[in-house]
């Protein structure tokens, strides 16, 4: 029983920390509705993620026994129930070689989704070893209920109208990683789960197959196209810049996960820069008399430990401030004027060179820092029609360098870690609706104030590597994505 704590402190990226949970007479996932935030350091929890990742996990497990009844945590074998409690979100079924559990939690499954193939098996799965499933849902979410707006059909109409996407892409396994000999542990068979196979060692050494199951509005495999991709996440978004809104599309992952075959494609593969560019470029060779012409500008900064710079202005500093309207404005931001795809693209290729030749001077590499490309709409007075932002986000791994001895290495994690924990809150917020969006804990929140309030949609793009080496970071992104 004392693996079930174990896994469920795998789930919460917390497992270094179960032997000071055990230490402690901490056995059951039960016992942890026992803690207070005073205990966190006698169990060694001192970093501030990690104390928000227990805390978060801590209030699970108490709502979930709220709801069931304190009379079964009681339970003899201290078995935990099949639904109601922290076992139907974090799935400790014991080693079986097949997931009863997964199977059971057929009512969490999104409307209109078609349940997880058996079949799903990859190759690490041949040498049987036990098999345990953990499924999360967008339901999960720490024990927020699901978003209203997430329920309901799922038809192009819908998708147009959702203010929010979050969206899973998978790269094939490069030639190099075959011939390593690395494996590709993740499944994205149907287009909304991923499923993950993660191999564990058990404290007495036995060894088993985690298999982690997640759900997202859409999940492309690896071989999906950059048109695929495309279709269901930045197109929605053209129209609505027409009709005046804001729109924001950001990709997020470990560096090498496909972000920027994403975003920036190929000469073959155009990326979703090229293939907003040339529907945007569509939609203005359209007549609209009402509006009369329209014309695109294109600005391209860069967020580096909280400073901004502009990388089409030789990396100049920048700084942002809310005008009188409490519209963040950033002062002195250079807009050029782009006449075609081929001159957007142009201008985009000079400020990434601009941001990896920096990358050699203030920050050590370009995963270091978050990209904004924004393409603006305006009439013929320059007033602000519409606008759609692309983000490049730093390398989801390098918010895990807060533990580096190197000073600069750490603040640099530090502030990634900051500024990813502050989107996901405003994403929570916009999924959520909530009154209050917390866009002021980071400068990138701050610059992107109007992307989370108002008119404004967004699009999640959270890229993942196959293969078996990359696991631990691989379920990182979805559980930020989740
Ligand atoms: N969907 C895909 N199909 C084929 N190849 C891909 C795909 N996604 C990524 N790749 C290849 O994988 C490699 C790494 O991808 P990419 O450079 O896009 O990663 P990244 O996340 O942008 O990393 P970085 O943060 O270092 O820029 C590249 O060689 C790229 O061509």
């Amino acid at each position: 029983m004392a693996s079930c704590l174990y896994e469920c402190l795998c789930e919460a990226g917390l497992e270094r920390y179960y032997p000071q949970f055990t230490a402690l007479g901490l056995r059951r996932p039960a016992n942890l509705s026992r803690l207070t935030m005073s205990d966190y350091p006698r169990l060694g929890v001192h970093h501030m993620q990690d104390r928000t990742r227990l805390f978060h996990l801590v209030q699970l497990v108490k709502t979930l026994q709220d709801g069931q009844g304190a009379e079964e945590e009681e339970e003899e074998d201290g078995s935990l129930p099949a639904r109601g409690t922290p076992r139907r979100q974090l799935d400790f079924s014991t080693p079986s070689g097949h997931s009863t559990h997964a199977d059971s939690v057929a009512p969490r499954r999104r409307p209109g989704q078609a349940g997880v193939p058996h079949s799903l098996r990859c190759p690490a799965k041949k040498e049987q070893t036990p098999l345990h499933r953990v499924t999360h849902s967008q339901g999960y979410n720490y024990g927020l209920p699901l978003s209203s707006a997430r329920a309901g059909g799922r038809g192009p109409a819908r998708v147009a109208a959702e203010r929010i996407r979050v969206c899973v892409r998978k790269r094939p396994l490069r030639g190099g990683e075959e011939r390593r000999g690395e494996l590709d542990v993740v499944d994205a068979q149907d287009h909304e789960s991923v499923l993950v196979h993660e191999k564990k060692e058990a404290v007495d050494l036995s060894q088993y197959t985690l298999q982690h199951v997640f759900y997202f509005d859409d999940v492309f495999g690896e071989s999906c196209t950059n048109e695929d991709v495309y279709r269901k996440t930045a197109y929605p978004l053209i129209q609505h810049v027409f009709n005046g809104g804001k729109a924001t599309c950001f990709a997020y992952g470990q560096t090498g996960a496909g972000k920027t075959h994403t975003m920036m494609g190929t000469a073959r593969s155009p990326g979703l820069y090229a293939l907003a560019a040339r529907d945007l470029f569509a939609r203005l060779g359209r007549p609209a008399p009402a509006r009369g012409p329209l014309h695109l500008c294109i600005s391209f900064f860069e967020i580096y430990c909280g400073q901004l710079y502009d990388l089409l202005d030789g990396r100049k500093r920048l700084f942002a401030r809310e005008d009188g309207r409490h519209v963040v404005q950033i002062v002195g931001l250079r807009e050029e004027r782009v006449e075609s795809v081929g001159t957007l693209l142009e201008v985009i290729s000079w400020g990434s060179r601009e941001r990896s030749r920096g990358a050699s001077g203030v920050n050590a590499d370009s995963s270091r820092s978050h990209a904004v490309i924004q393409i603006h709409l305006k009439d013929s007075t320059r007033r602000l029609v519409g606008r759609i932002s692309f983000i490049d986000l730093a390398g989801s791994e390098r918010a895990a360098d807060t533990r580096d001895p190197d000073r600069q290495t750490k603040m640099e994690g530090a502030e990634i870690n900051q500024s990813l924990l502050a989107l996901k809150e405003c994403i929570r917020a916009l999924d959520q609706e909530h009154s209050h969006t917390p866009f002021r804990q980071s400068k990138l929140t701050q610059v992107l104030k109007d992307s989370f309030i108002g008119n404004s949609k967004t699009c999640m793009i959270a890229n993942i590597s196959p293969s078996h080496v990359a696991t631990e970071h691989t379920l990182n992104t979805l559980r930020y994505a989740d």
